[in-house]
């Protein structure tokens, strides 16, 4: 049973909405901004509807499968449901309907949190990147924020929720959850944190003279 749940909500992840809405619109989101086959890519090149109607989209993939699980099976806070809350995460990053190449997973993120916490860590990993994304605000005077900090906030972001999921009394299986998660967005932003030390360190050594 775990097997088949799992496969039914990886096959619901890697629908790839955002990109498809693109598509409808005459639109290959993947040549736009950074690439990114998401809602934000989608919004920039068609639209604020279609933006929202593949945030949308995106976000029930991953929220209205494991709401179901959550409800409807025995695995809420059993070990079962880390394969089956990760796959849709999973589908998304690495969509076959993409070629292996899916989206960074932010949406559906979201999505799988807001079910199997009913949206409590969802709500906690929204106020800690509004936090961080006001801070860097702050600190840059305003100035728009680069792709490179967006991935850092991203998986800081996530890393920071793990505090958070530590001091509630979530199951461990949760915990595991956001391990496979943390791991998903961490490759998936790979390149924007890589970039990031990398233009730091340049940084430093020039202000060091080296
Ligand atoms: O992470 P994705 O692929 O769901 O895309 C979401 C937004 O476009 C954020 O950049």
């Amino acid at each position: 049973m775990i097997v088949l749940l799992t496969a039914c909500t990886f096959i619901s992840g890697s629908l790839m909405f955002s990109y498809w809405f693109g598509l409808l619109a005459k639109k290959n989101i993947k040549t736009v901004g950074d690439g990114n086959p998401g809602a934000l890519n989608l919004w920039k090149a068609s639209g604020y509807k279609w933006g929202i109607a593949g945030l949308m989209l995106d976000f029930l993939k991953g929220y209205l499968p494991l709401a179901a699980v959550m409800l409807g099976s025995g695995y809420a806070g059993h070990y079962g449901m880390i394969p089956i809350a990760v796959a849709p995460i999973a589908g998304h990053a690495f969509s076959p309907f993409l070629k292996g190449k899916g989206g960074k997973a932010i949406a559906v993120t979201f999505g799988v949190w807001s079910a199997i916490t009913w949206f409590e860590a969802s709500l906690a990993y929204a106020v800690i990147l509004a936090v961080m994304v006001a801070v860097t605000r702050v600190a840059n005077k305003g100035k728009p924020i680069s792709s490179e900090t967006d991935g850092l906030h991203i998986v800081c972001g996530m890393l920071l929720l793990l505090v958070y999921l530590a001091v509630r009394p979530f199951a461990a299986a949760v915990l595991w959850v956001w391990a496979g998660s943390f791991l998903i967005l961490a490759y998936k932003h790979r390149r924007e944190l890589a970039s990031f030390i990398r233009k730091k360190t340049s940084k430093n050594d020039f202000n060091s003279g080296v």
